[in-house]
């Protein structure tokens, strides 16, 4: 998803409203189905070892529900009326990459049984069978692609697709590395918290990403959804975990995800966390220098706001902002423009306000894998083992707390 505010630095701001249209195709007209609502947050306080930043509110737009959902198979168009997402339909968009093709266009381009498929360089195999995918509505808007519901073969999927640029070739370029690069990735990737790949095809106009669909959509949009309360400690360690897992093993594979931010992980129906979207991961180079259009500020490690070479230690800062966003519930740097957050954490090295009543291990952590310096960030192995054990503290905490409260609270026989 596209984070609110300009990228940093020097490039515009597109942090404005809009509000996000679903029509009804089968009708041959465009009917305005939904409109998008709008969220303000409001301020809160950093810290910069006891200082405060300058504040100012920043708005995010979020997508409204709606019951209304519109089928389109490759034989043509059907309606099917009743069913409900359970994903809000959250489309931001303040794109890089603006999208000349409607929702419904887009898909129609995917599916258009007259034009030509072509087969994906070096992973054939994972070419999809459009005959076999139903497309649904659109209900997300990533910085390269728009996403929509659907089904492969019976199963819920999601679908990105990407539109091919048709006078700017460079900007076709780079989407066709995007696309090329995602595919790799998510063919390689095999583990339970990445988000499993089901195929991809390319069609003259558009590409397409299919994965399997997560139910609990992002945990940025759930943790949106809970208003800032903070998630049980027990299941915000767990969750953390699978994050730390999941890297863990990208990391071992020579790997680095570079946008490892809430909206890029994905809440499953038993409430596991699978990281997706690999469309600007790499294999690890130590020299790159970032392009200011990878990742977003508010997770974005402080040597690649600076351009500076970085390592996979760029995850490990990430993680540290996403292990605080799951513990206090909020968005980090809340009260900041993402610009305004990128500028304090490279020169005044602020960091989010850590819950006085967090537990030291899990203090221990963030602040190690947000520290300026990329060598003292641990790596995810040992994360992970850290984590371990605040779960077990937590449950030993929890059995003894019950343990008291039996004592004190003793049965009686009536
Ligand atoms: N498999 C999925 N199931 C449910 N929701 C998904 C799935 N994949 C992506 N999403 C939602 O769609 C949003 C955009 O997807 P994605 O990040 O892949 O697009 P993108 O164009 O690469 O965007 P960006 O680079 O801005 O993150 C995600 O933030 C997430 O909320």
């Amino acid at each position: 998803m596209l984070e609110g505010g300009a990228k940093f630095p020097g490039l515009i701001d597109l942090n404005k409203h809009t509000t996000d249209n679903y029509y009804d195709f089968s009708q041959g007209f465009y009917h305005k189905l939904g409109e998008g609502t709008n969220m303000s947050i409001d301020s809160m306080q950093t810290s910069n070892g006891g200082g405060s930043v300058a504040m100012s509110i920043d708005n995010s737009s979020v997508g409204s529900n709606d019951s209304h959902t519109h089928i389109l198979n490759h034989q043509g168009l059907k309606r099917r009326s009743n069913d409900n997402y359970s994903v809000q339909h959250s489309v931001n968009r303040r794109g890089r990459v603006t999208h000349a093709l409607s929702d419904d266009a887009l898909a129609q381009a995917l599916m258009d049984s007259s034009s030509p498929t072509e087969g994906l360089e070096n992973f054939d195999e994972w070419t999809i069978d459009l005959r076999k995918l139903s497309m649904g509505e659109a209900f997300a808007q990533g910085a390269f692609g728009k996403l929509y519901r659907g089904t492969y073969n019976g199963e819920d999927v999601a679908i990105k697709i990407l539109e091919r640029p048709e006078n700017d070739l460079s900007k076709a370029q780079l989407m066709e590395q995007q696309f090329q690069q995602e595919v790799m990735m998510l063919a390689t990737l095999k583990h339970p918290n990445i988000v499993r790949f089901i195929g991809a095809c390319r069609k003259p106009m558009v590409w397409c990403i299919v994965t399997e669909y997560a139910k609990g959509g992002s945990v940025r949009q759930f943790l949106m959804k809970r208003h800032n309360r903070t998630v049980p400690l027990k299941l915000a360690v767990k969750q953390a975990l699978d994050v730390a897992r999941g890297m863990a093993y990208v990391h071992g594979l020579g790997l680095i995800h570079r946008d490892l931010k809430s909206d890029n992980l994905l809440i499953f129906g038993d409430k596991s966390i699978k990281i997706a979207d690999f469309g600007v991961a790499r294999i690890e180079v130590q020299t790159e220098g970032m392009t200011p259009e990878t990742g977003t500020y508010r997770w974005m490690a402080p040597e690649m706001i600076q351009h500076r070479p970085y390592t996979q230690k760029v995850d490990v800062y990430s993680f540290g902002i996403v292990l605080w966003e799951l513990i206090t519930g909020m968005l980090p740097f809340q009260n900041m423009t993402a610009v305004q957050a990128a500028f304090a954490v490279v020169n005044k090295n602020v960091r989010p306000i850590i819950p006085n009543d967090c537990l030291p291990v899990l203090r221990e952590i963030m602040t190690r894998c947000w520290d300026p310096n990329p060598d003292v960030r641990p790596p995810f192995a040992e994360i992970v083992g850290m984590l371990e054990n605040a779960e077990t503290e937590i449950l030993t905490t929890v059995r003894k707390a019950r343990f008291r409260c039996c004592m004190t609270q003793p049965m009686t026989a009536d």
